[in-house]
């Protein structure tokens, strides 16, 4: 019976055939006669005994899966110096379709950046050279062929494990299978990772715990393995789980992959011996290079034959991440002195690979791999989605369930409204029709239409993490900017109607500001219009300025900038003119807002005349508005409501043009920079020595 190191891999190199043994040899041949199905129970060297079956079926690019390669990859970050660090350094390998390659190194190695490099996300202070082949051709990966399942769990704490699931299906699940078979999909997948009793767990997260570290890891998964994309992204799936759930999980990812053609790179840290042996490659890094590429079945034989064989009964990928982890030198010397000091061990293996059979074997089934190329571009492969229209309705229907169970997103805010406005309801009490209510009245809703709106940056944080849910599902292609934009302005209009209203309301009659229905509707439109407003700035805001609390201090700076400038504190012809009236004043959404208020608010009313001292002359509000106010009276104050109505939109496009001008704009700068970096770049005899020449 053979044993799965021998069978596991289902390509098999000339050069290895030749150094493998004669008992090697005969189930490397069976394995050519593929599909096969090998069921093992052989005790394996160092490590236990196999007793499951592995069906493995050779995949071709053909077979329209997405085969992957890339050559002399390297990537620099700045060093803080004026200079850059390779963090990868000269890389070549390749991922097939029905194999998982499992990336493996110490901490700080590069799993992640090389993880990165090949998804294309590598950040903007990178800087990348090299070739990655997508079937052989230089296409970008579009949204939606690949899924990348990142470290950091991009999860909507308030929904429950089947909630998250399921509206993920249903954003990205095509409109031609039923509602009964998406649901049937996300509670099978649920079920694959073993989250059968979380699914009406809440998934928690800032003050207020739901699932465990592990089993988000597991939602996160479940929705990227929803539509079994061509190509997954592993980055660490088996952090904070226990060994069993991390052989479980891994088992199931691997067996979808073998079934579908799926090409998985994973980077591992810590897996156990049975999880070892679902890989089919192994990238074994130290510090950026590679001290092995190939199939990890044959690695404890390359380790052995260059004098560090596994001791028996250790976890063999516990004795390869021991042998070159070099951060705890001085600790292992002082433990016993007369070992070999890490960094040669490490230099030895790199060297060695790199003269080594398996490493020719690399290039070839690289250049195999880019002969045979792929029937059709990886872009035409995208996976069909629900429609348009269904996404829209989905992430209404989700970011309302979200706006209405998170406190910090409307409710808080509406109780501190209702306390401000009760506030303003009782200071300005009764306001009266007096001289002096003149300048009152002003104030109160020069502190309504700025203030009030102002702390609508209160909802910033949870948008924060709103956007960074849209993130990962926009990279990942569940859905696109505009359905996004469209959902979150739908879900947020009766959240924002509310919070205006109820205040609105309380500080409106306690006040007694003008009579009549209809201006107390314009004076409620115009709270909720700047409200909209200061969440489309804070949402522009986000999409420049990610960062919580740097969003937070540039939207109130803004909007500080706003209110000096829109004609309260300094009259409209006392504002110095460049900058301040132009273009602040016009720009400044407060002017539009005091203005609109203020014809709302004083046209139609009559106030005893100051300079009569009181004895029977009258002023009227239109004159107040011209003079005092310096109003602009040439048009009603519908057409302010309707500049007002106009900058939301403007707003909310303009968000839009932002994240698809950075969508497609940090693309073409990475594939610019890879290009100059590629023409700097001199192949160095020495690939420990940092390549300075990179920028
Ligand atoms: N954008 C970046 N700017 C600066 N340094 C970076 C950047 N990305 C990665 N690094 C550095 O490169 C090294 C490798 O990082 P990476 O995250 O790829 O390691 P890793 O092997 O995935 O680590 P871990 O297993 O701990 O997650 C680290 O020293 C990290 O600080």
């Amino acid at each position: 019976m053979a044993s799965l190191q021998d069978t596991i891999h289902p390509y098999v190199g000339e050069s290895q055939l030749n150094s493998n043994s004669s008992a090697t040899q005969t189930s490397l041949e069976m394995l050519l006669k593929a599909p096969l199905e090998v069921e093992t129970s052989a005790p394996m060297p160092n490590h236990g005994v196999v007793d499951h079956v592995i069906r493995v079926e050779p995949w071709s690019n053909s077979d329209n899966g997405i085969s992957l390669t890339w050559e002399d990859l390297w990537v620099t970050v700045p060093d803080g110096k004026g200079s850059r660090r390779p963090i990868i350094q000269g890389l070549t390998g390749f991922a097939r379709p029905g194999e998982v390659l499992a990336i493996m190194g110490p901490s700080g190695c590069g799993k992640s950046t090389l993880l990165d490099a090949l998804a294309g996300r590598l950040g903007a202070n990178t800087r990348q050279a090299g070739d990655i082949l997508i079937n052989g051709q230089k296409q970008c990966l579009s949204y939606g062929t690949s899924a990348y399942v990142t470290q950091d769990e991009t999860l909507i704490a308030t929904l429950t494990v089947r909630e998250a699931v399921y509206y993920s299906a249903q954003l990205q699940l095509p409109n031609s299978m039923s509602k009964s078979e998406k649901k049937e999909r996300a509670e099978m997948t649920i079920r694959e990772m073993g989250l059968q009793d979380a699914m009406n767990t809440r998934i928690g997260g800032w003050g207020a715990k739901g699932l465990s570290g592990g089993q988000k890891r597991r939602v996160s998964i479940c929705i990227e393995i929803l539509t079994r994309p061509k190509l997954l992204f592993l980055d660490e799936p088996t952090s904070g789980l226990d060994s069993a759930a991390s052989y479980y999980v891994m088992s199931r990812i691997a067996k979808l992959e073998q079934r579908e053609g799926r090409t998985i790179v994973t980077s591992i840290h810590q897996p156990s011996s049975e999880v070892f042996r679902l890989f089919t490659n192994l990238c074994l890094l130290s510090s950026g290079r590679v001290v092995y590429f190939g199939p990890a079945s044959a690695t404890i034989e390359f380790f052995a034959s260059n004098g560090f064989p596994c001791p028996t009964l250790q976890n063999p990928s516990d004795h390869f991440l021991r042998t070159i982890n070099k951060d705890f030198d001085e600790d292992i010397e002082q433990g016993s002195s007369g070992k070999k000091v890490t960094e040669e061990v490490i230099d030895i293996l790199v060297q060695s690979f790199k003269s080594s059979d398996a490493y020719e074997e690399v290039k070839r089934q690289v250049s195999q791999i880019c002969k045979q190329g792929g029937n059709e571009s990886v872009d035409q492969k995208s996976r069909s989605h629900a429609s348009f229209f269904t996404q829209c309705l989905v992430l209404t229907k989700r970011s309302s369930v979200n706006m209405y169970r998170d406190l910090g997103y409307y409710w808080l805010r509406l109780a501190i409204y209702v306390f401000l406005c009760l506030g303003l309801g009782t200071i300005y009490y009764d306001i009266g029709s007096g001289n002096n209510s003149i300048e009152a009245r002003g104030a109160m809703l020069m502190f309504i239409a700025s203030f009030l709106t102002f702390m609508a940056i209160g909802g910033f944080p949870s948008f924060v993490e709103d956007m960074k849910v849209f993130e990962r599902e926009r990279l990942n292609g569940h859905y696109g900017t505009t359905a996004f934009a469209i959902a979150n302005t739908l879900s947020a209009v009766p959240y924002l109607l509310l919070v205006s209203l109820i205040p609105g309301a309380l500080a409106y009659y306690l006040t007694g500001l003008q009579r009549g229905f209809e201006h107390f509707l314009y004076f409620d439109l115009v709270i909720f219009t700047c409200m909209m407003l200061v969440e489309s700035l804070m949402m522009i805001v986000a999409s420049i300025v990610p960062n919580f609390l740097m969003g937070i201090i540039t939207g109130a700076g803004i909007q500080g900038l706003m209110i000096l400038g829109g004609g309260f504190f300094r009259l409209p012809n006392d504002l110095p003119k460049p900058f301040w009236k132009y273009p602040l004043y016009y720009i400044a959404f407060h002017k539009y807002a005091y203005q609109g208020m203020y014809k709302n608010e004083f046209e139609g009313l009559v106030f005893p005349s100051e300079q009569t001292g009181g004895r029977g002359g009258v002023v009227t509000g239109e004159y107040i508005l011209k003079n005092q106010f310096q109003v602009e009276m040439g048009y009603s104050k519908w057409v302010d409501l309707g500049i007002l109505m106009g900058m939301v939109v403007l707003y909310r496009v303009l968000f839009l043009v932002i994240i698809k001008t950075l969508e497609n704009v940090k693309p073409a700068i990475s594939k610019f920079m890879s290009v100059k970096s590629k023409q700097k770049i001199q192949v160095m005899e020495n690939p420990t020595a940092t390549p300075t020449h990179m920028n």
